[in-house]
């Protein structure tokens, strides 16, 4: 049997959905126990009939993109070009996840955007504050209502494949039915072809966008761990620390209780945020762990 290219459009568990080049969907099944895909991969499938694959190889990924924690590692996306996080002023925002999904993208060296959601409440203003020194950084931000109008952010979609993330009841899942509009997507298309019958989000999902581009969507999220980070490329996914890189009195600083530290100092006096270097002094004990 011939094998053929395919995407991965959506992972769930060990069960996948792949889409075939003339644009079938079929459910997909693994050989064996290795079951590391990401929705958007790229692989080789062998078709069985006309609902089921399966995926015999992974081709080559441009990124992969992923966290960790000390249990396990979960796959987010794989081949996207830029990740954005969704925020909002309710639920209340967790600044430290906002600031862990942008050393994500730093780590995989991909774009990152932010989207403030919900504009329309009142509390909007405390959210906008709040991620204003991320601006200062040079991240982009979209503020809007998924509500409302989202043209700023299907604009900044066209033409790249974008990976959708965010704690949970932020807004994604009305961006995505915003997105694409007529497809109820979250529950429509992954209880049917994986035939589970139920509305699900603990799977991640990829939609072509009516003006081009991709979206994965991925399960909302709490935590954001970053074991897999390299101790000595750490300081480096933050932009704003770059300049003082080499300036501490030891080379190998981490930027905690040692004498010359030239992160300490710039503290001090206000240069860069104590929320960002506790964040990185936390990563220091996180990734060595
Ligand atoms: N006022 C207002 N409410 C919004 C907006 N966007 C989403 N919501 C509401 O926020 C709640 C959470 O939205 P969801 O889209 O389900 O959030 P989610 O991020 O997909 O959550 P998970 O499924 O847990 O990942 C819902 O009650 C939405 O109606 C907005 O722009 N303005
Ligand atoms: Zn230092």
């Amino acid at each position: 049997m011939m094998t053929q290219r395919a995407r991965i459009v959506a992972s769930h568990g060990k069960s996948y959905i792949v889409e075939l080049p003339d644009d079938r969907r079929l459910s997909a099944s693994v050989r064996g126990k290795k079951t590391h895909f990401a929705c958007g991969d790229w692989v080789e499938v062998k078709v069985l009939n006309a609902e089921q694959a399966v995926i015999e190889k992974l081709l080559a990924r441009e990124s992969l993109l992923y966290r960790s924690d000390l249990w396990r590692e979960k796959l987010i996306a794989a081949n996207v070009t830029q990740i954005v996080i969704v925020t909002a002023p309710v639920p209340s925002c967790y600044e430290e996840l906002i600031s862990r999904c942008l050393l994500a993208a730093e780590a995989v060296g991909i774009k990152a955007l932010i989207v403030a959601n919900k504009s329309d409440l009142p509390e909007f203003d405390v959210l906008r504050k709040l991620l204003q020194p991320y601006l200062a950084l040079g991240y982009s931000m979209i503020e809007l209502s998924a509500k409302g109008d989202i043209a700023p952010l299907r604009h900044a979609l066209q033409g790249e494949v974008s990976a959708l993330v965010g704690q949970s009841g932020m807004g994604k899942s009305t961006l995505v039915n915003a997105l694409l509009p007529g497809q109820d997507v979250r529950t429509a298309e992954i209880s049917t072809a994986l035939d589970s019958g139920k509305h699900t989000t603990t799977h991640a999902s990829l939609y072509h966008l009516p003006d081009g581009g991709e979206l994965i969507d991925s399960p909302g999220m709490q935590e954001f761990g970053l074991r897999h980070l390299k101790v000595d490329e750490l300081t480096r996914m933050f932009p704003e620390f770059r300049p003082y890189l080499g300036e501490c009195r030891f080379h190998n600083c981490r930027h905690k209780a040692e004498p010359g530290c030239a992160l300490q100092a710039a503290r001090d006096q206000g240069l860069v945020l104590p929320q960002r270097l506790s964040l990185l002094q936390a990563l220091f004990d996180e990734v060595s762990s």
